[in-house]
């Protein structure tokens, strides 16, 4: 088992709930310092995570990657009590990610695979972000009647044109009282059914007015003025949904039209995919409460906001954890006080190289967290970090977004929202990707970078045209506003350093449009 930078960036403090926390120590002799044997919660010294007690040096980790699987999912987080992790040796922290370099595809895959979806439920029609979980098909036709198609007359086809006594009416809403017998009619609305005898409808304005009641308020007699045909104006039962068709599929997206096709079917209790619920944390001693005035040192906090805004724009539930200090233990209350609530918790910050950055150690060692990837080649985003925990009630993701507003807005459009919608049984849960063309030349980075820009249709050209929100640095947030898509585009390579503007990008679409 290689031994990873963490393993000693973590030592044990107080507490000692934690099995784990003898992994980086495993000697008493460590020159990580104040190890103390600690009984395990349950009392035992059964689980000896990675550790076989020699004593460690801080390099021996580097180079080897973070996959690993040693038994972390035991069910030995608690929630109460200190954290196992201590940052307070800054000389020995890490000099080098410990986490490989992944692409921005193995982050997407990784996800997606690792991204589970949710039990079913039926639930109670309404308006609602749902995908649907089973078929649904037609217990009733529509329309369950024969009904017209126009304002007119229901008349008998072989009657031809001509005069005819009206000897009744059907209104939308009401069963027709008379027949339609030879050289008769009823007068019907669009909507009403048709009477029995009639096999045709003549809309009003081929009709004339022969004779009416002396008030006006009665039609006796009208001429039919062309000559009608069987079925004309007519719809049978079952034109537009026969009873017992599949109208919707397992997995629909139910929007508008789709809930209105429910609702036609008399299908009150929904199967449908339960919604995660994703709760929201910001991390860092440097935030303060939007509603705070500025002190020395301290910015406000923007990402819980905009974050928990994402998500209730997708149509999420959130559940806000507030701001989490930079120590770990209360990070890791935080976390565990998310993980009991949410299916997914999403977090900024504190996943760099900062010796305050000790997310990703409180994931492992307290929450016995598997850490899928901790760097992603992109940018902004690049200490991304996706892990997954398995808890009583299942697994639940954890995205550890970078703390600079837009690359933390970037990361959660481009690897949270797509986890959800697959969480929440979307068939395809990825971003669309249009092609573009750019209105003016962009520098390329060496780093493949998410562009922010401006797509717009308004151009006569063949493609939208992509504008720059201008400087792109991570934590200019005004780089994000109106911005509508991200474009993709590729690391700087020795040939080519700048995207013309006769040139096609790929974009992906990030907004309503
Ligand atoms: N030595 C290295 N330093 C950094 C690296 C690196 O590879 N080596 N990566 C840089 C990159 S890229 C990014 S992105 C940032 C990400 O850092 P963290 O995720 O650890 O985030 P913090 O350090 O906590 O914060 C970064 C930045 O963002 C501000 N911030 C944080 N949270 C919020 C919030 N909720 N609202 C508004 N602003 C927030 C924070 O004050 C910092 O300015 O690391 C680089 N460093
Ligand atoms: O990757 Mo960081 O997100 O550039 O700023």
């Amino acid at each position: 088992m290689p031994k990873r930078l963490l393993d000693y960036w973590c030592v044990i403090n107080s507490g000692g709930l934690l099995s784990v926390a003898y992994a980086s120590v495993g000697d008493a002799s460590s020159n990580q310092g104040h190890h103390r044997h600690h009984k395990h919660h349950d009392g035992s010294r059964r689980h000896k995570h990675h550790s076989d007690g020699e004593n460690k040096h801080q390099d021996e980790g580097r180079g080897s990657h973070h996959h690993h699987h040693h038994g972390h999912h035991h069910k030995h987080h608690h929630g109460h009590g200190q954290s196992n992790v201590d940052v307070s040796k800054v000389a020995y922290r890490p000099r080098e990610s410990p986490y490989p370099m992944i692409t921005i595809e193995e982050a997407n895959k990784i996800i997606l695979e690792k991204t589970p979806t949710m039990e079913t439920e039926q639930i109670a029609l309404s308006g609602w972000y749902r995908y649907l979980a089973a078929d649904i098909v037609a217990k009733d036709a529509l329309p369950p009647f024969p009904a017209s198609i126009k304002d007119g007359y229901a008349v008998i086809a072989s009657d031809g044109s001509g005069n005819r006594l009206v000897i009744g009416d059907s209104t939308a809403g009401d069963v027709p009282e008379n027949e339609v017998i030879p050289g008769y009619c009823i007068r019907i609305n669009t909507g009403a059914p048709i009477p029995s005898g009639a096999d045709a409808v003549v809309q009003v304005e081929d009709t004339m007015l022969i004779k009416e009641a002396e008030d006006g308020k009665v039609e006796l007699e009208i001429k039919i003025m062309t000559t009608p045909s069987v079925g004309q104006d007519i719809r049978p039962i079952g034109f537009d949904i026969k009873k017992g068709q599949k109208i919707l599929q397992r997995n629909q997206y139910l929007g508008p039209s789709e809930l209105g096709l429910l609702a036609t079917v008399g299908i009150i209790d929904v199967p449908c995919y339960k919604l995660p619920t994703v709760g929201v944390l910001s991390t860092g001693n440097e935030l303060l409460e939007p509603g705070e005035p500025l002190k020395a040192g301290k910015i406000r906090d923007s990402n819980r906001m905009m974050l928990i805004a994402q998500f209730r724009e997708s149509g999420f539930p959130i559940l806000d954890l507030g701001v989490a200090k930079d120590n770990a233990t209360a990070l890791y209350k935080s976390l565990y006080y998310g993980l009991q609530r949410c299916d997914v918790i999403v977090s900024s910050g504190g996943v760099s190289m900062g010796e305050k950055d000790m997310l990703k150690n409180v994931l492992e060692k307290d929450l016995g967290a598997e850490i899928h990837f901790g760097r992603v080649f992109m940018k902004p985003g690049k200490p991304t970090t996706f892990a997954t925990v398995e808890h009583g009630s299942g697994r639940k993701l954890f995205f550890g977004l970078p703390g600079n507003p837009v690359s933390a807005m970037v990361t959660c459009n481009l690897y949270v929202i797509p986890a959800l919608r697959k969480m929440a049984g979307s068939p395809e849960p990825s971003h669309i990707k249009v092609k573009t063309k750019v209105d003016k030349s962009l520098r390329l980075d060496h780093r493949p970078e998410f562009h922010r820009v401006v797509l717009q249709w308004s151009g006569d050209g063949d493609y939208p045209v992509a504008s720059s929100t201008g400087s792109q640095i991570s934590s200019r947030l005004l780089s994000m506003r109106a911005a509508n898509a991200l474009l993709t585009l590729p690391p700087k390579s020795d040939d080519k350093s700048e995207i013309s503007t006769d040139e096609l990008v790929e974009a992906l679409i990030i907004a309503k449009i």
